[in-house]
């Protein structure tokens, strides 16, 4: 390591090692996250769930915006002929109703209304704030390192598939309607990473960069567990912001994303 504590004065990893060096990141993806443990093990509440789910929403609208941007900020034409796939697949297209169709229903799945989720009302400010910091690094930094910040994507399907396999044993009460968005991610997800990764592994040549690279990744961990902190302390501890104040959700809308 040199003084900034990073190893950015060692030799290039191999395209290989780089790829490994990426999946060994792994370990910080928000499966970890006692949230989500509690999720697949049986013990979340059904406040728990709704309020993951709710506040997953604006993880969800939010998606296709930063795709958006980094569509924006791409002058290479065949990269845009892929990219542009992740907002249909978010927004519908050709009857396909989409992802945040599908997410609507699982919504409405685990007893909540279409009109509260998209009402954003139980979005709680740390959610939005670590969501809002994903797509304004969409919005500013170079297309290269922002398509590859989506690579926590590498991780999702494992996610996925644990929830099809864990909750409908758990939570009899979830409507099997509610699944469809797991099921349409699994096949997604993994074509994304396809292209996601061709892009990272042809980018980012020397050390310097790889390791920058690997702390883009980092930041992408950092916002799914940030989210999972926030849903902690509101639905596992009680105490959502204000709590000592109010029991409203007095909490900001849509300033920056
Ligand atoms: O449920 C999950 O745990 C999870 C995680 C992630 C992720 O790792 O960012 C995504 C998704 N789901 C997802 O459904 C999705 O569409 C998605 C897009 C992206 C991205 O960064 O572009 N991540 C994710």
């Amino acid at each position: 390591m040199n003084e900034a504590g990073t190893q950015a004065d060692l030799p290039p990893m191999s395209r290989d090692e780089f790829e490994q060096a990426l999946r060994a990141k792994s370990a910080f993806y928000h499966t970890q996250h006692p949230y989500h443990i509690a999720m697949y093990n049986g013990s979340c509440t059904k406040e728990q769930i709704q309020g993951w789910v709710a506040n997953r929403f604006y993880y969800q609208i939010s998606i296709p915006v930063k795709d958006a941007a980094i569509m924006a900020n791409c002058s290479d034409r065949e990269v845009r002929r892929h990219w542009v796939q992740r907002i249909l697949d978010h927004d519908g297209y050709d009857g396909a109703v989409g992802g945040i169709e599908a997410w609507l229903q699982l919504g409405e799945a685990v007893g909540l209304t279409r009109e509260e989720i998209l009402s954003e009302e139980h979005v709680l400010p740390g959610v939005r704030f670590a969501v809002d910091a994903y797509v304004n690094f969409a919005r500013r930094a170079d297309w290269h390192e922002a398509a590859s910040s989506s690579l926590t994507e590498m991780f999702a399907p494992t996610i996925h598939q644990n929830r099809l396999d864990s909750w409908p044993g758990h939570y009899p009460w979830i409507k099997e309607e509610g699944y469809q968005y797991f099921r349409n991610r699994l096949t997604e997800a993994r074509r994304d990473v396809v292209h996601g990764l061709e892009i990272t592994l042809d980018y980012y040549k020397t050390r310097e960069q790889q390791e920058k690279m690997l702390n883009i990744l980092q930041f992408k961990l950092d916002v799914l567990w940030t989210m999972l902190d926030s849903m902690t302390m509101a639905y596992e501890l009680k105490r959502p912001p204000y709590h000592t104040v109010t029991d409203e959700k007095v909490y900001h809308k849509g300033l920056f994303a």
